[in-house]
């Protein structure tokens, strides 16, 4: 069965919708560029916030992911001192060699992804050189001048996935919505996938209705 992850969840009622609507995990996005963040105000950026919405995910059951982008070790220590998720997402321009620090000061219980922006089979093959990223999201590039690495709400073109050879477990992201994620993942093969602007009703704002129809559409009875 597919997997699906709900990104840029901002209220506890969302944790709870994606989880009664059979989310795998769902996503709180701590980039302040984005119309998704979820404001740190203490503890080195951990709001009481972030702290609340994991604990609601814990309580039903759907695992949690925190979003990040070129965050500073520090950071990252604390997130982990404060309330580990399941996983933490790095969605900037981290480094493999970042990458392999951040696996050193997470411990093993937290999974490491790293998002990979491609829109070639050259950037596919970059994929393996993140051997410490338990998981990867392809998604797409940013637009030009973006501001944020993703959450724009834009494909690819999902043809240069045919016949991958994935080197490790991974995500489909990147502007997919209720409409096209059944064929996105007829034509990738995936069988993990990752949503943000696809299941809100405007900018940031999350639409339960949405949440739920995409759920179904990525796993037809
Ligand atoms: O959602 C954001 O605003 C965001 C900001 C910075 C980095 C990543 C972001 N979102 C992630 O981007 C992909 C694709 O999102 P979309 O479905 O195209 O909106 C997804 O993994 C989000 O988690």
């Amino acid at each position: 069965m597919t997997k699906v992850k709900i990104c840029g969840i901002r209220d506890d009622h969302m944790v709870r919708t994606a989880a009664k609507a059979g989310a795998d995990w769902v996503g709180f996005n701590l980039v302040p560029q984005s119309p998704r963040y979820i404001a740190g105000d203490e503890f080195e950026g951990v709001s009481d916030k972030l702290h609340a919405l994991l604990g609601t995910a814990a309580n039903e059951r759907v695992r949690s992911v925190v979003l990040v982008a070129d965050p500073a070790i520090d950071f990252l220590r604390g997130l982990i001192d404060a309330v580990p998720p399941d996983a933490i997402q790095l969605h900037g321009n981290e480094t493999p060699d970042f990458v392999a620090r951040v696996r050193e000061v997470v411990p093993n219980q937290t999974e490491i992804w790293k998002a990979i922006g491609v829109a070639s089979r050259a950037d596919l093959r970059t994929i393996s050189d993140f051997g410490a990223a338990d998981r990867v999201l392809v998604d797409a590039k940013p637009p030009k001048g973006a501001d944020r690495a993703g959450g724009h709400g834009q494909t690819f073109d999902w043809s240069i996935l045919k016949g991958w050879d994935a080197p490790k477990p991974w995500f489909l992201a990147g502007g997919l919505t209720i409409e096209n994620v059944a064929n996105a993942i007829y034509a990738t093969g995936a069988d993990a996938v990752d949503v943000s602007s696809g299941v809100e009703r405007e900018t940031g704002v999350k639409d339960s209705a949405l949440i739920r129809k995409f759920i179904a559409a990525a796993r037809p009875a």
